[in-house]
Protein backbone atom coordinates (compact mmCIF):
# COMPACT_ATOMS: atom_id res chain seq x y z
CA UNK A 1 0.00 0.00 0.00
CA UNK A 2 1.47 3.65 -0.90
CA UNK A 3 1.63 6.10 2.08
CA UNK A 4 0.71 9.76 0.62
CA UNK A 5 2.13 12.23 2.66
CA UNK A 6 -0.38 15.24 3.80
CA UNK A 7 1.40 18.26 3.55
CA UNK A 8 -0.82 21.45 4.03
CA UNK A 9 0.52 24.95 2.86
CA UNK A 10 -1.74 27.77 3.92
CA UNK A 11 -0.85 30.87 1.82
CA UNK A 12 -2.87 33.46 0.39
CA UNK A 13 0.34 36.12 -1.02
CA UNK A 14 -0.58 35.01 -4.21
CA UNK A 15 -4.20 35.67 -4.66
CA UNK A 16 -6.22 38.86 -5.67
CA UNK A 17 -8.92 37.59 -2.85
CA UNK A 18 -7.88 36.87 0.19
CA UNK A 19 -8.64 33.59 2.26
CA UNK A 20 -7.49 30.68 0.48
CA UNK A 21 -5.10 30.18 3.24
CA UNK A 22 -7.95 28.21 5.01
CA UNK A 23 -8.13 25.83 1.96
CA UNK A 24 -5.95 22.95 3.76
CA UNK A 25 -8.11 23.20 7.05
CA UNK A 26 -11.13 22.67 4.99
CA UNK A 27 -10.32 20.03 2.71
CA UNK A 28 -9.09 17.36 6.13
CA UNK A 29 -12.21 18.80 7.57
CA UNK A 30 -14.24 18.12 4.74
CA UNK A 31 -12.42 13.98 5.14
CA UNK A 32 -9.28 13.67 3.06
CA UNK A 33 -7.98 11.39 5.15
CA UNK A 34 -10.89 9.13 4.94
CA UNK A 35 -11.00 9.18 1.37
CA UNK A 36 -7.61 8.67 0.87
CA UNK A 37 -7.92 5.45 2.97
CA UNK A 38 -10.48 4.23 1.17
CA UNK A 39 -8.67 4.46 -2.00
CA UNK A 40 -6.42 2.41 -0.74
CA UNK A 41 -3.81 4.54 0.44
CA UNK A 42 -2.52 5.33 3.43
CA UNK A 43 -2.65 8.51 4.56
CA UNK A 44 -0.26 10.85 6.85
CA UNK A 45 -0.35 14.18 7.92
CA UNK A 46 2.91 16.40 7.83
CA UNK A 47 0.85 19.12 9.25
CA UNK A 48 1.30 23.09 7.51
CA UNK A 49 4.18 24.69 6.51
CA UNK A 50 4.56 27.56 9.21
CA UNK A 51 2.95 30.84 7.13
CA UNK A 52 3.75 34.37 8.71
CA UNK A 53 -0.17 36.48 7.79
CA UNK A 54 -0.19 38.59 4.89
CA UNK A 55 -0.62 41.65 7.34
CA UNK A 56 2.63 40.96 8.69
CA UNK A 57 4.72 41.23 5.78
CA UNK A 58 5.56 44.48 2.73
CA UNK A 59 3.89 43.01 -0.95
CA UNK A 60 6.67 44.79 -2.59
CA UNK A 61 9.89 44.02 -0.10
CA UNK A 62 12.84 42.48 -1.73
CA UNK A 63 11.47 41.74 -4.94
CA UNK A 64 13.41 44.05 -8.03
CA UNK A 65 11.42 47.17 -7.83
CA UNK A 66 10.72 46.87 -11.37
CA UNK A 67 9.08 43.67 -10.73
CA UNK A 68 5.75 43.02 -10.76
CA UNK A 69 5.18 40.13 -8.30
CA UNK A 70 3.15 40.76 -4.91
CA UNK A 71 4.88 39.16 -1.82
CA UNK A 72 7.38 37.40 -4.48
CA UNK A 73 10.05 37.42 -1.23
CA UNK A 74 7.20 35.33 1.02
CA UNK A 75 6.04 32.87 -1.76
CA UNK A 76 9.95 32.07 -2.77
CA UNK A 77 10.42 31.18 1.10
CA UNK A 78 7.34 29.06 1.38
CA UNK A 79 8.36 27.08 -1.89
CA UNK A 80 11.76 26.27 -0.57
CA UNK A 81 10.03 24.74 2.32
CA UNK A 82 7.81 23.21 0.21
CA UNK A 83 10.29 22.05 -2.34
CA UNK A 84 12.07 20.54 0.78
CA UNK A 85 9.28 18.30 2.10
CA UNK A 86 8.18 17.22 -1.12
CA UNK A 87 11.83 15.96 -2.03
CA UNK A 88 11.96 14.34 1.29
CA UNK A 89 8.52 12.80 0.97
CA UNK A 90 9.85 10.81 -2.74
CA UNK A 91 13.19 10.43 -1.16
CA UNK A 92 10.96 7.83 1.68
CA UNK A 93 9.58 5.86 -1.29
CA UNK A 94 6.34 8.05 -0.45
CA UNK A 95 3.83 9.93 -2.52
CA UNK A 96 3.44 13.55 -1.63
CA UNK A 97 0.02 15.65 -1.98
CA UNK A 98 0.30 19.39 -1.01
CA UNK A 99 -2.50 21.29 -0.08
CA UNK A 100 -3.05 25.15 -0.92
CA UNK A 101 -3.21 27.50 -0.53
CA UNK A 102 -3.35 29.53 -3.97
CA UNK A 103 -1.62 28.25 -6.94
CA UNK A 104 1.74 29.56 -6.39
CA UNK A 105 2.55 26.68 -4.20
CA UNK A 106 2.89 24.93 -7.20
CA UNK A 107 6.58 26.24 -7.38
CA UNK A 108 7.99 24.74 -4.46
CA UNK A 109 6.02 21.07 -5.40
CA UNK A 110 7.33 21.12 -8.59
CA UNK A 111 10.89 21.89 -7.76
CA UNK A 112 10.70 19.69 -4.96
CA UNK A 113 9.62 16.66 -7.07
CA UNK A 114 11.81 17.73 -10.12
CA UNK A 115 14.95 17.51 -7.66
CA UNK A 116 16.05 14.38 -8.31
CA UNK A 117 14.36 13.35 -11.02
CA UNK A 118 12.76 14.44 -14.65
CA UNK A 119 9.10 14.79 -14.24
CA UNK A 120 6.44 15.96 -16.58
CA UNK A 121 3.49 18.26 -14.97
CA UNK A 122 -0.61 18.13 -16.21
CA UNK A 123 -2.10 21.13 -15.09
CA UNK A 124 -5.84 20.74 -14.55
CA UNK A 125 -6.60 24.48 -14.72
CA UNK A 126 -8.58 27.27 -16.31
CA UNK A 127 -5.75 28.82 -16.56
CA UNK A 128 -2.68 28.40 -17.90
CA UNK A 129 -0.25 30.20 -15.24
CA UNK A 130 2.44 31.05 -17.56
CA UNK A 131 2.63 34.77 -16.40
CA UNK A 132 6.12 36.39 -15.28
CA UNK A 133 6.68 40.01 -13.86
CA UNK A 134 6.53 41.52 -17.17
CA UNK A 135 3.13 39.68 -18.57
CA UNK A 136 0.92 40.00 -15.75
CA UNK A 137 -2.37 41.72 -15.94
CA UNK A 138 -2.58 41.25 -11.82
CA UNK A 139 0.90 40.70 -10.24
CA UNK A 140 -0.27 37.77 -8.42
CA UNK A 141 2.00 35.36 -8.21
CA UNK A 142 -0.71 32.46 -8.38
CA UNK A 143 -0.53 33.46 -12.11
CA UNK A 144 2.81 32.36 -12.77
CA UNK A 145 3.68 28.85 -11.24
CA UNK A 146 3.97 27.13 -14.06
CA UNK A 147 6.63 30.13 -15.78
CA UNK A 148 8.78 30.27 -12.52
CA UNK A 149 9.05 26.42 -12.05
CA UNK A 150 10.70 26.49 -15.72
CA UNK A 151 12.67 29.80 -15.43
CA UNK A 152 10.68 31.24 -18.31
CA UNK A 153 11.60 35.00 -18.70
CA UNK A 154 12.67 37.08 -15.70
CA UNK A 155 12.43 34.12 -13.97
CA UNK A 156 15.40 32.58 -15.68
CA UNK A 157 17.51 34.98 -12.96
CA UNK A 158 15.51 33.37 -9.86
CA UNK A 159 16.88 29.88 -7.81
CA UNK A 160 14.22 28.35 -9.48
CA UNK A 161 15.63 28.06 -13.24
CA UNK A 162 17.55 25.16 -14.24
CA UNK A 163 16.63 23.72 -10.15
CA UNK A 164 14.12 21.63 -12.09
CA UNK A 165 13.95 18.19 -14.17
CA UNK A 166 10.96 19.71 -15.98
CA UNK A 167 10.89 20.93 -19.46
CA UNK A 168 7.85 21.94 -21.54
CA UNK A 169 7.35 18.79 -23.75
CA UNK A 170 6.81 17.05 -20.81
CA UNK A 171 3.82 19.53 -19.39
CA UNK A 172 0.22 19.15 -20.77
CA UNK A 173 -2.35 22.07 -19.83
CA UNK A 174 -5.78 20.59 -19.41
CA UNK A 175 -8.83 23.06 -19.79
CA UNK A 176 -7.65 26.34 -20.70
CA UNK A 177 -10.15 28.44 -20.73
CA UNK A 178 -8.95 32.17 -19.30
CA UNK A 179 -5.56 32.93 -20.98
CA UNK A 180 -3.52 36.06 -21.10
CA UNK A 181 -1.96 37.56 -24.31
CA UNK A 182 1.71 36.88 -23.25
CA UNK A 183 0.72 33.05 -22.13
CA UNK A 184 -1.48 32.70 -25.63
CA UNK A 185 1.74 33.41 -27.78
CA UNK A 186 3.63 30.78 -25.67
CA UNK A 187 1.17 28.63 -25.89
CA UNK A 188 1.24 28.73 -29.76
CA UNK A 189 4.83 28.95 -29.91
CA UNK A 190 5.95 26.57 -26.79
CA UNK A 191 6.23 23.31 -26.75
CA UNK A 192 3.52 23.02 -24.40
CA UNK A 193 0.88 20.27 -24.89
CA UNK A 194 -2.61 22.43 -24.88
CA UNK A 195 -6.07 20.98 -24.29
CA UNK A 196 -8.52 24.03 -24.15
CA UNK A 197 -12.43 23.39 -23.16
CA UNK A 198 -12.83 23.02 -26.82
CA UNK A 199 -10.69 20.03 -26.87
CA UNK A 200 -12.60 18.45 -24.27
CA UNK A 201 -15.80 19.17 -26.18
CA UNK A 202 -14.63 17.86 -28.94
CA UNK A 203 -12.43 14.75 -28.52
CA UNK A 204 -14.11 14.15 -24.87
CA UNK A 205 -12.53 14.00 -21.55
CA UNK A 206 -11.33 10.47 -22.02
CA UNK A 207 -9.54 11.11 -24.91
CA UNK A 208 -7.37 14.26 -23.49
CA UNK A 209 -6.91 13.52 -20.29
CA UNK A 210 -5.17 9.92 -21.42
CA UNK A 211 -2.92 12.42 -23.97
CA UNK A 212 -2.05 14.61 -21.76
CA UNK A 213 -0.61 11.97 -19.42
CA UNK A 214 0.80 10.15 -22.11
CA UNK A 215 2.89 13.38 -22.94
CA UNK A 216 3.81 14.52 -19.74
CA UNK A 217 4.43 10.56 -18.93
CA UNK A 218 7.13 10.56 -21.49
CA UNK A 219 10.66 9.61 -21.01
CA UNK A 220 10.72 11.03 -17.51
CA UNK A 221 10.76 9.52 -13.66
CA UNK A 222 6.96 10.40 -13.36
CA UNK A 223 4.35 13.41 -12.91
CA UNK A 224 3.34 15.68 -10.74
CA UNK A 225 -0.48 16.30 -11.21
CA UNK A 226 -1.48 20.19 -10.16
CA UNK A 227 -5.14 20.36 -9.75
CA UNK A 228 -6.86 24.10 -9.52
CA UNK A 229 -9.95 23.84 -7.98
CA UNK A 230 -11.29 26.64 -10.59
CA UNK A 231 -10.82 23.95 -13.40
CA UNK A 232 -13.64 22.83 -12.81
CA UNK A 233 -17.12 24.58 -13.68
CA UNK A 234 -17.89 26.85 -10.86
CA UNK A 235 -21.34 25.68 -10.23
CA UNK A 236 -19.85 22.82 -9.10
CA UNK A 237 -17.14 24.14 -7.22
CA UNK A 238 -18.12 27.72 -6.27
CA UNK A 239 -15.43 27.98 -3.77
CA UNK A 240 -12.42 29.43 -5.56
CA UNK A 241 -11.16 33.32 -6.04
CA UNK A 242 -10.77 33.14 -10.14
CA UNK A 243 -14.05 31.40 -11.24
CA UNK A 244 -14.40 30.90 -15.17
CA UNK A 245 -17.89 29.93 -16.31
CA UNK A 246 -17.39 26.92 -18.91
CA UNK A 247 -15.63 24.45 -16.68
CA UNK A 248 -15.33 20.82 -16.41
CA UNK A 249 -18.21 19.15 -14.90
CA UNK A 250 -18.66 17.04 -11.72
CA UNK A 251 -18.25 13.30 -14.02
CA UNK A 252 -15.87 14.56 -16.01
CA UNK A 253 -13.32 15.52 -13.64
CA UNK A 254 -13.66 11.88 -11.86
CA UNK A 255 -13.09 10.13 -15.06
CA UNK A 256 -9.86 12.69 -15.75
CA UNK A 257 -8.63 11.69 -12.15
CA UNK A 258 -9.18 7.97 -12.54
CA UNK A 259 -7.54 8.42 -15.95
CA UNK A 260 -4.49 9.87 -13.76
CA UNK A 261 -4.61 6.74 -11.42
CA UNK A 262 -4.57 4.08 -14.64
CA UNK A 263 -1.74 5.98 -16.04
CA UNK A 264 0.38 4.73 -12.80
CA UNK A 265 2.56 7.75 -13.60
CA UNK A 266 1.40 9.73 -10.80
CA UNK A 267 4.37 11.27 -8.82
CA UNK A 268 3.63 13.76 -6.20
CA UNK A 269 0.09 16.02 -6.60
CA UNK A 270 -1.91 19.64 -5.41
CA UNK A 271 -5.53 20.62 -4.51
CA UNK A 272 -5.22 24.24 -4.84
CA UNK A 273 -7.07 27.61 -4.84
CA UNK A 274 -10.23 26.13 -2.53
CA UNK A 275 -11.05 29.41 -0.79
CA UNK A 276 -13.39 28.64 2.04
CA UNK A 277 -14.90 32.29 2.59
CA UNK A 278 -16.24 31.98 -1.13
CA UNK A 279 -17.19 28.22 -0.85
CA UNK A 280 -20.87 26.81 -0.27
CA UNK A 281 -21.07 24.60 3.11
CA UNK A 282 -17.31 23.67 1.80
CA UNK A 283 -18.37 21.48 -0.85
CA UNK A 284 -15.65 22.56 -2.87
CA UNK A 285 -13.24 21.14 -0.43
CA UNK A 286 -15.45 17.84 -0.18
CA UNK A 287 -15.19 17.71 -4.30
CA UNK A 288 -11.04 18.27 -3.93
CA UNK A 289 -11.04 15.05 -1.35
CA UNK A 290 -12.96 13.03 -3.64
CA UNK A 291 -11.16 14.08 -6.44
CA UNK A 292 -8.49 13.13 -5.03
CA UNK A 293 -9.39 9.42 -4.23
CA UNK A 294 -10.12 8.76 -7.68
CA UNK A 295 -6.17 9.99 -8.43
CA UNK A 296 -5.19 7.51 -6.06
CA UNK A 297 -6.98 4.94 -6.89
CA UNK A 298 -10.57 4.64 -5.20
CA UNK A 299 -13.41 3.08 -7.90
CA UNK A 300 -17.16 2.11 -6.79
CA UNK A 301 -16.40 -1.25 -6.69
N1 LIG B 1 -4.08 30.01 -10.15
C1 LIG B 1 -4.97 30.89 -10.58
N2 LIG B 1 -6.21 30.88 -10.14
N3 LIG B 1 -4.55 31.78 -11.46
C2 LIG B 1 -5.36 32.84 -11.99
C3 LIG B 1 -4.56 33.75 -12.86
C4 LIG B 1 -5.38 34.84 -13.44
C5 LIG B 1 -4.64 35.74 -14.42
N4 LIG B 1 -4.21 35.00 -15.57
C6 LIG B 1 -3.45 36.40 -13.74
O1 LIG B 1 -2.33 36.10 -14.08
O2 LIG B 1 -3.63 37.21 -12.85
MN1 LIG C 1 -7.01 28.69 -12.21
MN1 LIG D 1 -4.05 27.97 -11.38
Amino acid sequence: MSTVRIIGAPTDYGANRRGVDMGPSAIRYAGLADQLTSAGVDPVDAGDLVVPRAEERDPDADAPSEWNAKFLRETADVCRRLAEEVDETLAAGNVPLALGGDHSIAIGSLVGSARDAEIGAVWFDAHADLNTPSTTPSGNVHGMPLAAALGLGEFADTEWANASGLSPENVALVGLRSVDGAEADLLREGDFAVYTMSDIDERGITAVTEEAMATAAAGVDGVHVSLDLDWLDPNEAPGVGTPVRGGVTYREAHSAMEIVDETASLRSMELVEVNPTLDQHNETAELATELAASAFGKRVI
